[in-house]
């Protein structure tokens, strides 16, 4: 989180948020525990013995809410918490304590995406509230990269709209194959606009290529289960969102015999004790004193985990799918940034330069209204790095938004690609298209190769005068 709020200082986001960043930079890292995941200074400070070891009694799953702005997606956190609380399943995390930067809490927006834990009889939940503003759709990419599973929160006196589409789709896109539906604000509409708006979310959950009949949706007030008001929309609802979440989402087969591989969300810096890296287990099994690598935007470096924490517990082991801190030894945080990844040596390789299917959105479904011409550059969204990609087509000009076709990217970094990976091409503001990755390529020049598209450029302007 701390390296976000840096990253948004480098990339120039809002003048606003560049003024709240250093601040919240400096609370970042006292607040860790609130988050979860991470490891506190003033926790790991504490001698071992003081802290509880992480009993995994009940199967773990990653989830998280999603949508449009101010559609209830952090009053519904809270509100989960607040009930599971009362049947000592989770702590209560009020609303302010999930929303906690400075500008979050001045704005009333989220930015970064938090992290919360809680438990129902059958199983352990990592839940991320991810940002719905289109500002922010960075840090929702980052942490719906993590879950298994969602919830889709839509406000019944909106509908859907624009960034209920973007997360839908780019929910998708990251491989969350099943979703839960949270109609909210039902205290504030009729029982018609009720109709409409679940109508409305099962015709797009199709159209997004999800079980629009078979998902279940609820209908209630988050606001109201926080309070305490009105138990048919507040409190029962709930109780129906949480055993829905349940029995629709899949506990996930863990790929625990490949070797380890998590890609780095966040990185700490604890000190006296080193460097935590944050992040899901994507496979494998880590334990304490393992020996690592970490790798991408062209760099690497070898060293040691020594130690692991979830949830503020300790770990001697931890497997695919927990949501981890590991502490690594001799590496400080200034070096290292969201997007590498952290694996088991010799294992993973950093490669710029694949071959893809991709599909380009159309411009009603929010993509570009231009055609793609060859040496286009995008963005490259992946697990939880982005970096500058050129795109280029094997034999052809140009494609055109809504196609769906073979394209070569070279990412301006090496980064830790795969046969199979998942991606998002954005571009300005919005989501372009989605890829898959099909080919490694040979690597590339990428600066002989950025003179080379300079030189043609200027040669096609010369021919145009
Ligand atoms: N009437 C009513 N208002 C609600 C309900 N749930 C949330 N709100 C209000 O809607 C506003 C936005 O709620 P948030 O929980 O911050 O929405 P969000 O989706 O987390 O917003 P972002 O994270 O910024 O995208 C707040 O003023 C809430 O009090 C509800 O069930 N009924
Ligand atoms: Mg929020």
């Amino acid at each position: 989180m701390a390296a976000l709020v840096l990253r948004n200082l480098c990339e120039g986001q809002t003048v606003a948020l560049k003024q709240y960043s250093l601040i919240r930079f400096a609370k970042e890292l006292s607040r860790n525990s609130q988050r979860g995941i991470a490891l506190s200074s003033r926790v790991l400070q504490q001698p071992a013995g003081a802290k509880k070891t992480f009993v995994r009694d009940k199967p773990h799953v990653n989830i998280g809410t999603v949508g449009h702005v101010d559609h209830g997606k952090t009053t519904l956190t809270a509100a989960i918490t607040k009930h599971l609380a009362a049947n000592n399943k989770a702590v209560f995390k009020k609303y302010d304590e999930i929303d906690n930067a400075p500008e979050e809490r001045a704005r009333g927006i989220t930015i970064n995406a938090a992290m919360v834990e809680y438990s129902t009889d059958k199983r352990h939940y990592g839940h991320v509230d991810c940002p719905g503003h289109a500002d922010y759709i960075k840090n929702m990419i980052t942490g719906a990269a993590q879950m298994d599973g969602c919830i889709l929160v839509v406000a019944a006196t909106d509908g859907t709209m624009p960034q209920t589409r973007e997360h839908l789709l780019l929910a998708k896109q990251i491989g969350i194959s099943k979703i839960v539906v949270f109609i909210n604000k039902a205290d504030a509409a009729d029982t018609e606009m009720l109709e409409l708006v679940e109508m409305e979310i099962r015709e797009l959950l199709t159209e997004f290529g999800y079980d629009g009949d078979g998902t279940p949706v609820i209908t209630g007030s988050a606001l109201n289960a926080l309070d305490g008001t009105n138990p048919n929309l507040g409190e029962l609802k709930i109780t129906e969102l949480l055993e829905a979440i349940d029995n629709h989402i899949p506990t996930p087969v863990r790929d625990l015999d490949k070797p380890f591989y998590l890609p780095i969300e966040s990185i700490f810096s604890i000190p006296g004790r080193g460097t935590v890296v944050t992040g899901k287990l994507e496979r494998g099994v880590i334990k304490k004193s393992d020996d690592c690598e970490i790798m991408g935007f062209n760099k690497s470096w070898k060293t040691t985990i020594t130690g692991i924490e979830m949830f503020h517990q300790l770990l001697d082991r931890a497997e695919a799918g927990d949501q981890l801190g590991a502490l690594i030894r001799g590496i400080k945080r200034d070096e290292l940034r969201r997007g590498l990844v952290l694996c088991k040596p010799g294992t993973m390789k950093m490669h710029n330069k694949i071959e893809s299917q991709v599909y380009l959105l159309s411009k009603e479904e929010g993509g570009r209204n231009k055609p793609f011409l060859n040496y286009f550059q995008a963005q490259m969204f992946c697990k939880t790095w982005d970096c500058p990609a050129l795109l280029s087509i094997p034999n052809k000009e140009m494609v055109m938004p809504g196609e769906d076709v073979k394209v070569i990217f070279t990412l301006k970094k090496a980064m830790v690609l795969e046969q199979g990976t998942r991606f998002t091409i954005r571009g300005g503001s919005g989501t372009l298209g989605y890829g898959v990755v099909t080919n490694i390529l040979e690597d590339e020049n990428v600066e002989e190769l950025e003179k080379t598209i300079k030189e043609k450029k200027k040669t096609a302007a010369k021919a145009n005068e």
